[in-house]
């Protein structure tokens, strides 16, 4: 391979997720998700942003596949509005819901571009919450059917799906730091919502066994954890987070038990669990996504919650406009950990991109030299990995388009394509040039 050349076969697409770009959240008899409520409750997100709009995907999905096509996209992984397709989460089917994705699934075929499922991005029906959604155990059984409906739908047009997206930041997002929609600030909910997730993967997957024939995964984001200095309180609580972060899903998938760090991290609220669940949950699994953004560095800090370290990027690091440090050699060295830790199946970069300033839209263009300079340089740190020998298959960059970056609203904008939320024109950014050469050249103009 030459310097920047990808595989042959190399699957280049880009990432959104539902209630970020959708808009129309109970259209179509949809039944509302957690994202809805949480939304809607003032001081939950900056702006009181909501997903009620977003960039109208749900209306303008044809011309964004025909966008797609324009740059040369070979995939594009989007993800399911559960309650569109379930409205009370569970029982009867909503068919204008499942038809929306049906009709988008088709129109990606039509213009050349594979589909990837998702089949949890973060917007649990509200119906299934007010059951105690992931804290009810019975929530693996309500997952499956779902997955269920939606393999029997799709299974075929659709060859590679993923359960979850981010199971960690559900739960570090959504019950332990309230964030994120169900919005619960509980250390005993925590571990309990974490180990459901994993048994709704796992019965997710056996039901796929049953019904799909074609490639099912999981999807996680991993940052690779450095200690501040080498004071061994450091080094312990970088141990600690790295465990919490990057090893707290995947090691009970792949290992049939949690890190055992985790009991220092939750002390007496982290709960035992019987043997069938690590059953159910160690399904076999035929490929694995990694969502990554940066690194993390970590300072021991008894007041940072759970873990006893805080994240600390280094003097004189460049951060993007989330605070992540721009750090694209950990993208390497995490698709290496993950081949040596979890065995050499299948790997996608199922999210990468970066939240930037961009200059206003001049001359019909958005110049946003420092996104093509980020993708650049994590396109090479991909490529470093598959010279390494890692089984890489493909890269999805977050996002195609600017969207509801969840609590921080429209505020943080990541799309290659820029998006005016009162005109709903969408404009393409010169990352979005660049990427489309990237495609073009297999990886070559990188
Ligand atoms: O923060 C950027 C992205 N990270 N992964 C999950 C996505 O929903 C986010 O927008
Ligand atoms: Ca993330």
């Amino acid at each position: 391979m030459t310097r920047r050349e990808f595989p042959k076969g190399f699957l280049w697409g880009s990432a959104t997720a539902a209630y970020q770009i959708e808009g129309s959240p109970l259209a179509d008899g949809a039944g509302a998700s957690i994202w809805q409520r949480f939304s809607h409750t003032p001081g939950k997100t900056v702006n009181g942003d909501t997903g009620d709009i977003a960039c109208d995907h749900y209306r303008r999905y044809a011309d964004d596949v025909k966008l797609m096509r324009e740059l040369g996209m070979q995939a594009y992984r989007f993800s399911v509005g559960w309650g569109r397709v379930l409205p009370d989460g569970n029982g009867r089917v909503n068919e204008k819901g499942l038809g929306f994705y049906d009709r988008l699934v088709d129109t990606l075929l039509e213009n050349g571009i594979e589909p990837l499922c998702t089949l949890y991005h973060w917007d649990l029906p509200e119906a299934l919450d007010n059951r105690g959604g992931w804290l009810n155990p019975d929530i693996a059984n309500w997952f499956a059917d779902y997955a269920s409906v939606m393999y029997r739908k799709l299974d075929g047009r659709v060859k590679k799906w993923a359960t979850l997206n981010e199971p960690w930041v559900v739960t570090d997002g959504g019950y332990l730091h309230g964030a994120l929609a169900p919005g619960h600030e509980n250390l005993f909910e925590t571990p309990i919502a974490s180990h459901h997730l994993l048994r709704a993967h796992g019965a997710a997957v056996k039901a796929y066994r049953a019904e799909g024939k074609n490639q099912i995964g999981i999807v996680v984001n991993i940052e690779p954890k450095h200690p501040a200095s080498d004071d061994p309180a450091d080094i312990a609580a970088t141990k600690r987070a790295d465990a919490y972060m990057n090893r707290q899903y995947l090691d009970p998938i792949f290992f049939g038990r949690y890190p055992g760090e985790m009991k220092e991290v939750f002390g007496e609220a982290w709960p035992e669990w019987p043997a069938e669940d690590y059953a159910l949950i160690q399904q076999k699994i035929d490929w694995l996504g990694l969502n990554y953004y940066t690194r993390g560095v970590t300072k021991a800090d008894p007041k940072a919650w759970p873990v006893g370290g805080r994240n600390e990027p280094p003097k004189g690091a460049v951060l993007t406009e989330t605070g992540w440090e721009l750090f694209p050699k950990g993208l390497t060295d995490t698709l290496v950990w993950m081949k040596e830790r979890y065995g050499d199946l299948p790997l996608y970069v199922t999210e990468n991109g970066a939240a930037m300033k961009d200059p206003p839209i001049a001359g019909g263009r958005v110049q946003d030299q420092h996104r093509v300079d980020y993708l650049r340089t994590h396109l090479s740190a991909v490529n470093d990995a598959i010279k390494a020998g890692v089984d890489v298959r493909g890269y999805m960059v977050w996002s195609l388009l600017d969207n509801l970056e969840w609590s921080l609203g429209y505020s943080k904008t990541f799309g290659i394509v820029h998006v005016d939320f009162k005109t709903q024109q969408r404009t393409p950014k010169d990352s979005a040039r660049f990427y489309a050469e990237v495609i073009a050249s297999n990886g070559g103009a990188a």
